[in-house]
This record gives structure tokens, sequence and C-alpha cells, in this order.
């Protein structure tokens, strides 16, 4: 029989289909490779903002991990918004309990609009229980500075931040450049703890980036899942978001979503 490819994301739910659970599941599919997923939260939320955001239970994101972990199994597991650090700390012993490999931490805090999607106090428990177990991270700008207590301005400062949460046990460091507005191109940084290497786009004018970052880590981990290598991985990915933000669907009154199945019709 053929081999099926499997991820699992942990993640929020986005109603608006353009982030989160949603965002990550559309991806593997375009990228040929089972979605599963254990939800964390789900938000009420479109192109213009978040007007909600309802966690589950503890016992709940367990038991979705638990169903999947004792039956189907994983190739690759995603995490995105996680909420709080009693959801964090029940992920990682979980992920410790199957030994999943090949694990993308997207270290999600705030929506576009500026709303929490993860509680202030859950930063440590990300750092100390969760990113031991991370084979990537990727936070953007903010994010990785919030993680590190370094302020980036430059590039140095971003390679600075890079050894930083390297040294906090993940194995390869992508940091994201969607946020470094004023240059010409969109650059992501990824480090593996010898080297830095460099993934460069066209930066494009749009306001529609809402998910941009679930949908690239989403689709590092099914390229992980499918045996590629890290670099590898990450150049997919980097394709697929160029891909996704420049065939725009032009559809909410906000921030839009991405093109997901532009990706896929670019190629055939
Ligand atoms: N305007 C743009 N043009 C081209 N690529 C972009 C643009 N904005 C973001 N990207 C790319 O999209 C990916 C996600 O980066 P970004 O820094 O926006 O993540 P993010 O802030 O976590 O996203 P979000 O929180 O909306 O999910 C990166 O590969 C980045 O280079
Ligand atoms: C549920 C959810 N996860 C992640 C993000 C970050 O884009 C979002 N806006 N919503």
């Amino acid at each position: 029989m053929k081999k099926v490819y499997k991820a699992l994301t942990i993640a929020g739910s986005d109603s608006g289909g353009g982030a989160g659970i949603q965002a990550d599941l559309k991806t593997f599919q375009e990228l040929k490779v089972f979605g599963m997923s254990a939800l964390t939260a789900v938000t009420a939320q479109n192109t213009l903002g978040v007007q909600g955001v309802y966690p589950l239970s503890v016992e709940a994101v367990k038991q979705q991990i638990e169903s999947i972990g004792t039956d189907l199994g994983t190739d690759a597991v995603k995490t995105g918004m996680l909420f709080s650090s009693e959801i964090i700390q029940a992920v990682a012993e979980k992920i410790k309990q199957f030994g999943w490999k090949n694990i993308v931490v997207d270290p999600v805090m705030i929506a576009k609009g500026g709303a929490p999607l993860l509680q202030d106090e859950a930063v440590s428990a990300l750092k100390n229980d969760l990113l031991p177990l991370a084979t990537v991270i990727t936070p953007n700008i903010p994010e990785a500075e919030v993680l590190t207590e370094i302020s980036i301005r430059t590039l140095k400062d971003r390679q600075k931040a890079a050894k930083r949460l390297h040294e906090l046990g993940v194995k390869y460091v992508v940091i994201k450049g969607g946020h470094d507005e004023g240059e010409s191109e969109a650059v992501d940084l990824l480090y593996d703890g010898e080297e830095f290497s460099y993934f460069k786009s066209k930066r494009l004018e749009t306001k529609n980036t809402h998910g941009t970052g679930c949908t690239f880590a989403a689709a590092i981990t099914a390229e992980l899942a499918k045996g590629s290598n890290v670099k590898e991985a990450v150049q997919t990915a980097k394709d697929f978001i160029q891909a996704a933000i420049e065939n725009e669907l032009g559809i909410g009154h906000g921030h839009g979503p991405t093109n997901h199945w532009a990706y896929r019709e670019k190629k055939r």
C-alpha cells in the first residue's frame, strides 16, 4: 500500500478560515499530507479582528492528542496558539509520551489586530517545557523579542536572538522577516546551531496577510512529515507563502486570508 504521510496541528480555531487550525489543515492538504488536529481554543475571528477567545479545558486538549497518539500516530507535529501554561505543559507531556519527532513550534502570541492569543505568564512554560522538544521554531520579530528579551533592529540583532533561542534547546531557529517593513525583500533567517541561511523573496505590497505565519509553519511541518530536511522544508514553505500572498483572494473587509491553492496551481 502507498505510504501516507501524516501531520498533527495543535492550535486554535480561526472561524474566518485564514489562520489557526484552518490554515494548517488547508496547507497540509495542498502539500499532500494527511492532516489531523487537536484544538486548544475556539476564536470568533474574521478579517477585521478577534471578537472572542474561548479556550478548551486541558483535559479536552490532552484527550484529543491521546486519541491520535493511541491510533493514527503522526510523522510531524505543529503547535500554534496554545493560550495557557497549563495547555503548554499538557502538550509537552503528550509529545514526550508518544516520542514524536519533527516538532514545529510557531510561538503564536498576538493576532494581527493586537488580540492576545497567549497569556503573558505562559511565556516561561513555552521556553522551559516546549522549546527543548522543538525541532524548528518560527517566531516573527516581535515574538523573538519576547522570547529572548533582545530588541531586534538589525540583522545582527536577529542573529543574536537566533543563537539565544538555539541555546534554549531548539535545533533549528527560523526568525521570519514579515515585520521588517520598509525593506524591499521579505527575508527569513535560519540558524542550525552552526551557520545562518537566508530565504529571500520580493516583499509584496498588500494588506491581505492574515495567517501568513500559520501557513508558513504548516508548510514546514508538512515537508518534514514527508522526509525533507529542514533547509528544503523552509524553502518550500517560503515558495508556498509567496504564491499564497501573491495570488490574493480579496475576501473580507479587513486583512484578508492568503490563497492556499496558489502554490499547487503554479506548479501545474
Ligand atoms: N508582504 C510580504 N511579502 C512577502 N512575504 C511576506 C510578506 N509578509 C510576510 N511574508 C512572509 O510570510 C511568512 C510569515 O511571516 P510573518 O513575519 O508575517 O509571520 P507572522 O507575523 O507570524 O504572521 P501571522 O501572525 O499573520 O500569522 C514569512 O515567510 C515572511 O517572509
Ligand atoms: C487561532 C489563531 N491562531 C493563530 C493566529 C495568528 O495568525 C490567529 N490569528 N488565530
